[in-house]
């Protein structure tokens, strides 16, 4: 079998700009995709992606599925490959659209993340929805229904995307909806990303808190209106070339176009959180981001919290590992529900490598640490991807600390979100040579 094997031509960089093409954000696209599709205005979709393949840029996995899911035509059955946010967000859409029935399925793992909480409001709420093989996961049938709207009770500490799921179809149902939380939400920004793309499109929202939680959220029946807000670029894909800056011993400066600091993308943050790893970042005249490297050794011992930004710690954990430094990482409890079990997943992949964290449960929560423990290895890292496209880029980036080569289980795992990474990711010295097994 022929595999790749990836490593680092270490050059000196200083002083070089390089420009890195990023993916569109496909948090954004998605709510864009629903908020279009039940507005009947599909062809702002069609003009979205044409731009983009008009410019040579290929289209992720994960946006191509959710826009064919929603294309209207008379479908049985909808796949959404390894795509929780399609798989959440189509459930509701289709139980709210769907005039006969129509089964939601996708990849081994989409199978395993779990649906019940988002189920049962559905439920409640007058949808037919027949779990197939295991109650509360895909493949599901949903039947047509006549939904009701008013309040409905939904646990939001798994994912945030029940609640963006409810959310966005709540307009559409009589005398609008009350979502009332049974827990305090997870991933709260990109709850927040919703409410504020539904306000721009017409929607009346209100948030109600209580000792800083959402308690409640209340949309007013309604349709969307026309609007032509720009899809922005993806953040949690800046994060694998935060890796490389802070990696590198002596990097470009990475330039990326249309990616902001006022963004409605929670993982804006990426900047603080590389901060402590000794990257700046800035703004371009031309309106993108810049990082460069700080001559800054940082502190001895970070906390961080990953609840808000479940997505980047597959890229900040090996980082940080990588550049020697103690630290505990807390929020990490949901990615279990991911696309791999990332914990997991990012354990075993630094043990390839020769970095030994451990895994604590503190006040009945799970915390990840560094206490700087090696092991010895050597040889090229076969480092399983457990199919996870964020495991996949992250550990393309150890190639630059980690000198004898990274094997991956397999390379197409990025184009799930990000399918020019490797194209991207040679930019920065990373060579890819097929070998044979
Ligand atoms: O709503 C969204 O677009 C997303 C929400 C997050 O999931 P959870 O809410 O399940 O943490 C995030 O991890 C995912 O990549 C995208
Ligand atoms: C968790 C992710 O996506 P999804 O839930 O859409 O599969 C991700 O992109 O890291």
């Amino acid at each position: 079998m022929q595999q790749v094997i990836i490593t680092y031509d270490e050059l000196d960089r200083t002083g070089y700009r390089e420009s890195v093409l990023l993916p569109l954000s496909k948090s954004i696209f998605a709510r864009e995709a629903v908020v279009s599709a039940l507005s009947g205005n599909i062809k702002k979709l069609i003009d979205i992606l044409a731009i983009e393949r008009n410019r040579g840029r290929e289209v992720s996995q994960d946006i191509d599925i959710l826009f064919r899911a929603l294309i209207p035509e008379h479908k049985q059955m909808v796949d959404v490959g390894a795509s929780g946010t399609a798989l959440r967000l189509l459930l509701s859409y289709f139980a709210l659209t769907t005039d006969t029935e129509i089964i939601l399925s996708g990849s081994e793992r989409i199978k395993q993340r779990p649906l019940t909480p988002l189920i049962e409001a559905l439920r409640n709420l007058g949808a037919h929805i027949d779990c197939l093989e295991m109650d509360g996961y895909a493949p599901i049938k949903i039947g047509k229904s006549n939904l009701r709207g008013g309040h409905v009770s939904l646990d939001p500490g798994i994912s945030s995307q029940f609640v963006t799921s409810l959310l966005l179809i709540a307009p559409y149902l009589p005398g609008g909806l009350t979502i009332e939380f049974l827990a305090p939400p997870v991933s709260v920004p990109y709850i927040h990303m919703t409410v504020e793309m539904m306000i721009y499109y017409g929607i009346s929202v209100d948030i109600k808190k209580r000792c800083g939680h959402i308690q409640s959220i209340r949309v007013r029946q309604g349709t969307y209106r026309e609007g032509d807000r720009a899809v922005e670029r993806d953040w949690s894909a800046a994060a694998f070339f935060y890796m490389y800056e802070a990696l590198a011993d002596y990097p470009a400066t990475m330039v990326f176009d249309h990616l902001y600091l006022d963004s409605i993308q929670g993982d804006v943050v990426t900047k603080e959180y590389f901060l402590s790893l000794g990257i700046l970042t800035t703004e371009t005249e031309e309106k993108g981001i810049a990082l460069d490297k700080l001559d800054y050794k940082g502190p001895d011992f970070i906390e961080v919290d990953f609840e808000d930004c479940p997505d980047m710690m597959p890229a900040w954990v090996v980082t940080a590992t990588l550049l020697g430094l103690r630290f505990e990482a807390k929020g990490i409890d949901n990615l279990k529900y991911k696309e791999s079990d990332r914990v997991l997943s990012v354990m075993s992949g630094l043990e390839k490598i020769g970095y030994k964290l451990t895994l604590h449960n503190k006040n009945q929560q799970l915390i990840l640490r560094n206490d700087l423990k090696r092991l010895p290895v050597s040889g090229p890292a076969y480092i399983d991807t457990c199919n996870d496209h964020r495991i996949a880029m992250a550990f393309t980036m150890a190639a630059i600390k980690y000198r004898d080569g990274i094997v991956l289980s397999n390379l197409c795992d990025a184009d799930k979100s990000f399918p020019n990474f490797a194209k991207e990711a040679q930019k920065c010295g990373l060579v890819y040579n097929v070998i044979d097994k």
